[in-house]
């Protein structure tokens, strides 16, 4: 049995785990606010820090939400709802400006700000699990239980309440299960009402898939209401875009819309005579958007499908497609120094190796960053100021609200 011992919870960490002190080291609690006296025991104990769990609240911080979704604390998404909204976009700030420091060893440029989302019902995109009692589980998973939390602090899940049949659901916490589920709070509202009414069916050689829903546009791997369709068009800021449900697509289309808007006026205050490239493009989203002001786009993307959708997306403009890697992109003779802006979007790891140090010594004189991982940008930026550019802006979205994750756009300048 770990030591016992009780702390106040000083921050949230990057994986949404409340940060406390005991004896010197940095010991992760999860289901903590800042601001809590808590009772925990330690679980795991490292040379440099320690992870314990929440045995009681000794004083519950003024900071907390009473969590509005039942699977809280079962499912593995949504870990801070008990933190208010407020208080959520505030420690992700913190996150990001912390990552900078002690990553990058850099301080923020004066524009930096995060932007909150509507909390609720924002989500668009969500994959989900199937639980089907006749198909084969996939490896390590198995109908969800709840995982031990404390009874008088989470609700008991509605899990135990569902037929144990036929069922869709999330990943649990940390644990591998699959946890029903038939509503959801922050699924959009036509996500919401599907899953509700039990009209979502999974494709038959899939044991997880997508559906997307935004406005009228409702779409699947599976099927809807007995309709199959996963290729359609989404309307964003009055332009239809081409997109498929199996294809990656942003999760919150609001923050998208606000997202897109400010990479607009960035692009409009940098050399518009100059061709401009869209890495990690997608479905060339940023780029339909951004193309038309320059002479020529070059979009850069691994996945086949997507360059495919891509290529509808910015029909009209002189573009050129690059179905690869962005370390080979810049590994080859492409990546030169004739561009006059560039956005980068790239997964959690952030730009490749190659990526970076091309960038560095000839990237565009503007270099707008658009990162879901505020470790990865705070590394890559250390390599892009190394290299001539200035952090003018830092930008936090909340496409994630009542999680932990974390989206940004970074925008560099040379000169
Ligand atoms: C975060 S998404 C951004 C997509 C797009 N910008 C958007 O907003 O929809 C990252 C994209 O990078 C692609 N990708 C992942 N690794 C890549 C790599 N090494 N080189 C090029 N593209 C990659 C993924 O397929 C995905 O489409």
């Amino acid at each position: 049995m770990g030591e016992i011992f009780t702390s106040l919870v000083e921050h949230i960490s990057s994986g949404g785990a409340g940060v406390l002190n005991f004896q010197g080291k940095r010991v992760f609690m999860d289901f903590t606010a800042p601001g809590d006296l808590a009772v925990g025991r330690i679980i795991e104990d490292k040379r440099s820090w320690a992870r314990a769990e929440l045995l009681e609240l000794s004083e519950a911080s003024p900071l907390r939400a009473s969590p509005a979704c039942p699977l809280y604390g079962t499912c593995g998404g949504c870990s801070l709802q008990h933190l208010n909204y407020k208080t959520q976009v505030a420690e992700k700030a913190l996150i990001l400006q912390d990552a900078f420091k002690h990553i990058g060893g850099i301080t923020l440029p004066p524009a930096f700000d995060f932007i909150p989302s509507p909390p609720w019902n924002y989500r668009n995109r969500m994959q989900l699990h199937c639980i089907l009692q006749n198909r084969p589980q996939a490896k390590n998973h198995r109908a969800g239980t709840h995982s031990g939390l404390l009874a008088t602090q989470f609700p008991a899940p509605l899990a135990t309440q569902f037929p144990a049949q036929n069922r869709l659901g999330f990943m649990g916490r940390k644990s591998g299960d699959i946890i029903p589920v038939d509503r959801c709070p922050v699924a959009d509202p036509g996500i919401a009402s599907a899953l509700q009414e039990g009209a979502i069916l999974p494709p038959p050689a899939k044991d997880r898939f997508t559906v997307f829903s935004f406005e009228t546009t409702l779409l699947s791997e599976g099927t809807i209401r007995g309709k199959a369709q996963s290729r359609g068009t989404v309307t964003l800021l009055g332009k239809e875009l081409r997109m498929d449900a199996g294809v990656f697509f942003q999760s919150n289309c609001g923050m998208l819309e606000r997202l897109i808007g400010d990479l607009a006026q960035i692009a409009g205050t940098t050399d518009r005579t100059l061709p401009m490239a869209d890495l990690y493009c997608g479905v060339g989203t940023f780029a339909a958007f951004l193309g038309e002001q320059f002479p020529r786009i070059d979009l850069v993307e691994e996945n086949p499908e997507a360059i495919v959708l891509a290529r509808e997306n910015i029909r009209g403009q002189d573009g050129r497609l690059f179905a690869q890697t962005g370390d080979l992109w810049a590994k080859g003779c492409t990546m030169d120094s004739s561009y006059g802006f560039m956005v980068a979007d790239p997964p959690r790891q952030g730009l490749s190796p190659a990526l970076r140090r091309a960038l560095a010594e000839k990237g565009p004189p503007v270099l707008a960053y658009v990162s879901c991982d505020p470790g990865t940008l705070a590394r890559d930026c250390g390599e892009l100021l190394a290299g001539g550019y200035r952090l003018e802006m830092l930008r936090g979205y909340d496409f994630y609200p009542q999680t932990a994750h974390i989206e940004s756009l970074a925008v560099f300048r040379k000169g």
